[in-house]
């Protein structure tokens, strides 16, 4: 998580333009239980056994937020429920879930690697445990400490791309800066990779008449959410801003695979705003609090904010909120449709590893 900042989106104003930064997921063997043991001395490995959830369906929320005083002349932003989406997808999987144990015996299996103790890293990881837990897909975690070499790292990778228990592999990211994150995420099998980070998984998305295993979750989650409510992207104009790997450049990719035609705003873009005023479709991934104002959006256009930035709030509870990339209240006013932040993106990109998780179970199993 970028670091904290006082923000509302007219105190962003003046520095916005200039300032697009990069953007910075059942029984196991005796022998594999073994393996692992030797290492618990060092590491932190935890096995979840799965349990069955109850869900209930949500409801989709309206967009209702307007603290900056400006009249509203919108009728009918949708506020694109992630949250719900996420829930819907997750009743689906598990449901498939214990259609494949329950015939042929097979329950899916996702490894996780957590390298140091960034707080925010650690949260995701337990999201992705209890989400596993709830559909039904077990999940072996292994915890390294911050000082941990590239060589153990890659030595877990090695022993989970053996093993006919684990179906996914993920390597949580930011890695500690003195590993070298290209030969970890290499090392990850590409029939394993449920991040779709390694180097065959992106270039398959990005060349026509191939297909990756997977695709990365978050951009997969935002294609997702435009599917299911039912918004064309076929010759449409998109904008995505910002270019990091696991967000803006698969995003940018996978909506040119669905006959979008795509921009690219980054750091270096001359006149950002023009540029993105020109969207039918805006996927913002920079990691700058409410960068995006109303100014930058042409009316009626679809809004996709993977943003999940922190800024101070005295009347919060934590001390502080969550805001996206794009200014909510003034992008209320203008666009169609927008994902909120917190309950847009993010519950997506959980639901996508454990969608990635599934799929690679079943193909390992040639299930359905
Ligand atoms: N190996 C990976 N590392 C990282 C990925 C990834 O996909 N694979 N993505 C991000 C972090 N991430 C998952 O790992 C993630 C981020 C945010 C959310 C989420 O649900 N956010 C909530 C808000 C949560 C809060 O209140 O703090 C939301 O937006 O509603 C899920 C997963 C970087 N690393």
């Amino acid at each position: 998580m970028a670091s904290m900042m006082l923000s509302d989106c007219a105190s962003s104003t003046a520095t916005t333009a200039a300032r697009i930064l990069p953007f910075t997921g059942r029984p196991r063997t005796q022998l594999g239980l073994i393996k692992f043991h030797k290492f618990l001395d060092r590491v932190n490995f935890r096995l979840s056994i799965p349990k069955l959830p109850n869900f209930t369906v949500q409801s989709i929320q309206a967009c209702t937020a307007d603290t900056t005083g400006i009249t509203s002349n919108e009728t009918s932003v949708k506020v694109i429920d992630g949250k719900a989406v996420a829930k819907k997808i997750r009743e689906e999987i598990t449901a498939e879930v214990s259609q494949m144990r329950d015939a042929i015996g097979v329950v899916p299996g996702l490894a996780v690697i957590l390298v140091g103790d960034r707080k925010d890293s650690a949260t995701y990881v337990r999201n992705k445990k209890k989400a596993c837990e709830d559909v039904g897909i077990a999940s072996y975690e292994v915890r390294l400490p911050e000082e941990s070499t590239e060589q153990e790292v890659l030595k877990f990778i090695s022993d989970f791309n053996d093993d006919p228990l684990v179906h996914g592999i993920l390597v949580q990211l930011p890695l500690p800066s003195h590993m070298n994150e290209q030969n970890i995420l290499n090392a990850v099998s590409i029939e394993k990779d449920v991040d779709g980070f390694h180097p065959l998984n992106i270039g398959r998305l990005a060349m026509r008449g191939r297909d990756p295993m997977f695709v990365p979750c978050t951009p997969k989650g935002c294609i997702e959410l435009l599917h299911r409510y039912g918004i064309g992207i076929k010759g449409k104009r998109a904008v995505v801003i910002g270019r990091s790997n696991i967000v803006g450049m698969p995003a940018a990719l996978l909506l040119q695979r669905e006959d979008a035609t795509v921009s690219i705003v980054h750091s270096r873009t001359i006149n950002p705003e023009e540029i993105t005023r020109q969207a039918d479709i805006i996927i913002s991934a920079v990691g700058q609090p409410n960068m995006v104002r109303g100014s930058w959006i042409k009316p009626g256009a679809v809004i996709i904010d993977v943003g999940i930035n922190p800024v101070e709030d005295a009347t919060s509870p934590r001390g502080y909120r969550l805001v996206g990339d794009v200014c909510y209240e003034e992008a209320c006013k203008v666009a169609s449709a927008i994902t909120p932040v917190p309950g847009g993106v993010g519950p997506m990109t959980i639901a996508m590893l454990l969608s990635n998780t599934l799929t690679s179970a079943k193909r390992a199993h040639n299930f359905g």
